[in-house]
């Protein structure tokens, strides 16, 4: 029996030349123009970014007529979202900051302020006196033209397109390329050039990739040199494929700070690791500091003191670490950051003094976690990890030397470390002990200028595996070895101007820092004029306990107390804590039998005063794999 298929299926088969007996061929009337539907959702879906002040002019016309004819009374309601978006910008909370980087721009504030202003003020009077009222409609379409522009026009929305265009073109690019087939899945654009996802045909494998890499460059166009592909662990069909445009290296590099939220958590964690500058595929350099000694190695001119400000700029950002400074350049390189330090020394007698108070503090910490059975100090915002900064270590004293060497074989594991900068870190700059290079993790070396200084300050056969830093052309420009960076990249650090270091030592400007304690000495600061950071804890550093923090004032007065014990209000007094949190710690080490109570309301260590630790072994193979120093910050437990 023939079937009729419909009016529209019968020109479409006489516009084809179709047959009669082709009819024959089941086809559906409805699923044909589904695909048609589908995929204009899709577009309406994937084109969102672009379609939205279309979007909103539709929204608001819609919901001002609702509105207006439903709850006209509830335009305050409207005023006051106005009003507390408004507010949420000026204020950039943190959680909004983090989600929402761009806001940092105060050009995006102006937009989103001027946004929300017209939105509100136009909804409002919709509501009052309808959307299609007089000019409204006129009046919206205005604002969204006047919106959609920058928009439409912004940055990242210019990138956006043309990351579409390179993956719509990709296949084509592919073929020239010698990987038919091969197609791109997702793509992200960055500053200075972009990575994507790329499938591989069936097949395909990602040695074929390296072997047509030079066809890819070409047929994308890209610098020589200018693309990497890296495999996907685990999916043999996929590689990643990094394309630089610009090279990040032929400009300095700006200083990016960390978002300062008005209102939040502004602290960042030491626990995380910090970015220091780019390689030179565009990648962030980002380091782990945590419990990391670390060494910064150049020639004159290369960059030494630039990336030593970098470090200490993280750190002033972090809220668990604190430093110390020792600059015997009278003070030239570290004084700008004297309201973020705890001390600076600029004379050898005052490095000692500083040397040995890090050794007590060292020693007082180990002997912490060895009575409460803990191997590794983890850094919280009342018991930070120190950072003790060197700026050229070589004209040390020999009992500077002594006590540094000291540090840098056992600090690591209490979290107080060494920051080493040395122009050529010989045997004869870096004292009596071989040990000391040894110990850092962490180490940078910029330009230098002969040869074997490159394995002096990256480790033996460094440069004959490729590290030649004595080739780099421009200040700043590094290579990196540590935890996770043993291949030779080129980085180069961010280039933070005299400007950027007063900013960020101001913002992050610790109580009892060396600058309040030279204005108390002078007499000149008043008692609102304290540098109003949060990262120093109760005490400072002048009186030391204050960089371990209440727990271990409590433990100290615990482990000192005579044999019928302290009471609480003793503890108390020791650690400036309230009860709840004495009696909290004291239940806690009454069940760890750590602590006990010889008489009612009375306390004490169980322990006795343990040996002082000893010293880690020297490790002359370079610095030391991630799982040997730190561990996963997230294994860790959340208390000391
Ligand atoms: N990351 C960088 N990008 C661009 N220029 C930089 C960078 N770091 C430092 N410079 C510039 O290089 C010059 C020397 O820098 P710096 O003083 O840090 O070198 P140094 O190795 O500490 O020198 P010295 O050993 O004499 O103290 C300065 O003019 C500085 O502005």
């Amino acid at each position: 029996m023939r079937r009729n298929y419909g009016a529209s299926r019968y020109r479409r088969g006489r516009r084809y030349g179709r047959r009669d007996d082709m009819w024959m061929v089941p086809v559906h009337y409805g699923p044909d123009h589904a695909p048609i539907i589908a995929e204009f959702g899709r577009m309406l879906w994937r084109y969102r970014a672009e379609l939205a002040p279309l979007y909103w002019l539709f929204g608001c016309l819609l919901a001002g007529a609702w509105l207006h004819s439903a709850h006209p009374h509830w335009w305050p309601l409207i005023v006051l979202s106005g009003v507390a978006g408004i507010v949420v910008l000026a204020v950039r909370p943190a959680t909004l900051l983090t989600r929402f980087p761009v806001l940092e721009r105060w050009r995006v504030r102006v937009w989103g302020a001027g946004f929300i202003v017209a939105v509100s003020a136009w909804l409002t009077a919709a509501t009052i006196h309808g959307a299609t009222a007089g000019a409204m409609e006129t009046l919206a379409a205005l604002a969204t033209g006047v919106f959609a522009v920058p928009w439409l026009w912004r940055e990242d929305r210019r990138r956006l397109t043309r990351v579409r265009i390179i993956r719509d073109h990709f296949p084509d690019t592919a073929d020239a390329a010698g990987l038919t087939g091969a197609r791109m899945v997702s793509a992200v654009m960055d500053k200075w050039g972009w990575t994507a996802r790329i499938k591989l045909r069936r097949g395909q494998t990602y040695s074929d990739v390296v072997k047509q890499l030079p066809e890819l460059e070409s047929a994308l166009g890209a610098r020589i040199g200018g693309t990497r592909a890296e495999p996907v662990p685990d999916d043999a069909s996929q590689f990643t494929l990094r394309l630089v445009e610009t090279d990040p290296h032929a400009q300095p590099i700006v200083w990016e700070p960390r978002p300062v939220p008005v209102l939040g958590k502004s602290r960042a964690s030491i626990t995380q690791p910090v970015t220091v500058g780019v390689f030179e595929d565009g990648a962030p350099i980002t380091v782990s500091l945590l419990r990391k000694h670390v060494l910064i190695g150049g020639a004159t001119d290369s960059g030494k003191s630039g990336l030593l400000n970098v470090i200490l700029a993280r750190i002033a950002e972090c809220g668990d670490a604190v430093g110390w400074g020792i600059d015997l350049k009278k003070g030239m390189e570290l004084a700008p950051w004297s309201s973020v330090l705890h001390q600076l020394a600029t004379d050898n007698d005052s490095a000692e003094r500083l040397l040995q108070a890090g050794v007590d503090e060292l020693e007082k910490r180990a002997e912490f976690l060895m009575a409460r059975g803990r191997r590794e100090w983890y850094p919280k915002f009342d018991a930070p990890q120190l950072f003790i900064i060197i700026d050229e270590y070589a004209e040390l004293s020999k009992k500077a030397q002594r006590l540094a060497d000291s540090i840098a074989r056992r600090g690591r594991a209490v979290a107080v470390v060494l920051i080493i900068a040395t122009q050529r870190p010989t045997q004869k700059a870096m004292g009596e002990s071989s040990a000391l290079r040894s110990q850092m993790n962490i180490r940078f070396c910029l330009r230098v200028n002969e040869r074997p200084d490159v394995d002096l300050i990256l480790g033996a056969g460094k440069l004959a595996a490729g590290w030649d830093a004595t080739k780099f052309d421009g200040p700043g420009k590094f290579f990196v070895s540590g935890p996770g960076m043993d291949i030779p990249r080129r980085g180069r650090a961010y280039l933070i101007t005299d400007e950027d270091v007063t900013e960020t030592a101001t913002t992050y400007a610790r109580p009892g820092s060396h600058a309040d304690q030279l204005a108390d000495t002078a007499g000149t600061r008043s008692p609102q004029g304290r540098s109003d950071g949060t990262g120093g804890g109760p005490e400072t550093i002048g009186a030391p306990s204050g960089v371990s923090g209440p727990e271990m004032a409590l433990w100290a007065a615990l482990r000192d107390a005579p044999p019928e014990g302290v009471t609480a209000g003793e503890l108390q007094a020791a650690t400036g804590k309230g009860r709840a949190w004495v009696y909290k710690r004291l239940k806690a080490g009454q069940a760890d039998e750590t602590v006990t109570s010889p008489s009612y309301g009375r306390w004490r260590a169980v322990r006795p005063r343990p040996p002082a630790p000893v010293d880690q072994p020297a490790d002359d193979t370079g610095p030391t794999p991630e799982g040997n120093t730190g561990g996963d910050p997230a294994d860790e437990p959340e208390s000391h």
